[in-house]
């Protein structure tokens, strides 16, 4: 029986680090004999999702480069070395066969460590602008697994294996039922619902926006299932009622998939990838902030294909009433954008990721 070792780094956003739980689980589904460990960054999000789904994580002293001068940029090149020095002793230790890396700052010096020691690098990018981390060790990683045509701008091109992004397969495997569903949530199961999604961190122009809109919901018969961010759950818990579910992460996906009739979300790769497997209506308020706009790329590409709705938050406040109203009158608009969802949805996206890492375990 073999017993490989599989180092997997990546994190800071849930963006990063829910791709590379889904390699592992397939991994260990191949390999049940398999030693798996993270790397992460202290205090991110990653230390406590990780060990929730099963694998041990290691911390480094690591956190990305600010635009402006501040103490946490000064501590950088500190952070850097000292983070360098821990991630040699861990891949020193652990030995992997294989290192893979999914993206943020905590995977640049495990990966940039296992590199130096010879062991293949797998990177992941999931987003159509590529990441400064996987930029600068794409040199010397063995493949490049992306999800994005046109990806030769940033990456050698012999490298880039278009697979689409990992996706957990039990969050999009909707065996439940909506009565489930509800009764978990505390919701009402003969309501329509309304999901709100704000990416793994939350996002706070959203939340206004729902805030607002909750007299509208109510009026128009809705439920509404708000996940609104650790951040801001605070500020928003006030709103939980019978009709309103607040709610700072959402740990089961999966049911929150089944319950939402309706579905207001971030554009953020993963979660993109993942309402593609949904396939149901989805009106995508992409954040600006984030590098190049990716995220309104990521929404473009579905709303050019009449898979999804776009709205940008510049233009909420005088489209989003009548853009949902229009929606949720239209049954045949609604089976229409969950069908044509669904088209683009990469299902083997995580096998044919483990496929790349295996022939290099062959070598
Ligand atoms: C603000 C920011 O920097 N966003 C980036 C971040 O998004 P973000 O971290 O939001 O990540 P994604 O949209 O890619 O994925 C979100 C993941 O979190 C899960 N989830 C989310 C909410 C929740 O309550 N429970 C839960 O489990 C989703 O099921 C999904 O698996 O990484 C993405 C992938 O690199 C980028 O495209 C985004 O632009």
């Amino acid at each position: 029986m073999d017993r490989y070792r599989f180092i997997l780094s990546g994190g800071g956003t849930g963006g990063h680090i829910y791709p590379a739980i889904a390699i592992a689980n397939e991994l260990k589904k191949r390999h049940p004999n398999a030693e798996f460990l993270f790397v992460g960054a202290k205090d991110k999000m990653e230390m406590e999702k990780v060990p929730q789904a099963g694998y041990e994580i290691k911390g480094l002293w690591i956190s990305g480069i600010q635009r402006k001068l501040t103490l946490k940029n000064l501590m950088f090149p500190f952070k850097l070395i000292s983070s360098l020095l821990a991630a040699r002793k861990i891949v020193k230790q652990f030995q992997p066969h294989v290192a893979i890396g999914t993206g943020g700052f905590a995977s640049g010096p495990l990966l940039r460590m296992a590199e130096s020691y010879g062991v293949p690098c797998v990177l992941q990018e999931q987003n159509s602008f590529a990441g400064i981390t996987n930029k600068l060790l794409a040199g010397k990683a063995k493949k490049i697994c992306v999800a994005y045509d046109g990806m030769e701008r940033f990456f050698p091109k012999d490298k880039i294996v278009k697979t689409g992004n990992p996706i957990r397969m039990d969050l999009v495997d909707l065996k439940s039922t909506k009565d489930g569903a509800s009764a978990f949530f505390g919701l009402d199961a003969t309501k329509k619902t309304v999901l709100v999604l704000g990416g793994s961190l939350g996002a706070r122009r959203i939340n206004q926006l729902i805030e607002k809109e909750l007299g509208f919901f109510e009026k128009r018969g809705l439920q509404v299932l708000w996940q609104c961010g650790k951040l801001y759950y605070e500020e928003y818990k006030k709103y939980d009622s019978d009709t309103v579910k607040v709610l700072a992460f959402v740990n089961r996906m999966d049911l929150a998939y089944t319950l939402g009739d309706i579905i207001i979300s971030r554009a953020g790769a993963g979660s993109v990838s993942e309402l593609c497997l949904v396939g149901k209506p989805v009106i995508f308020i992409p954040s600006p902030n984030v590098a190049e706009d990716h995220q309104t790329q990521n929404a473009k590409a579905l709303a050019v294909k009449d898979a999804a709705i776009m709205l940008k938050e510049d233009e909420l406040d005088g489209t989003f009433e009548n853009t949902f109203s229009g929606l949720l009158d239209s049954e045949e608009m609604q089976q229409k954008l969950g069908t044509n969802i669904k088209k683009l949805a990469m299902p083997k996206a995580t096998e044919h990721i483990v496929d790349e890492i295996e022939k290099l375990l062959k070598k």
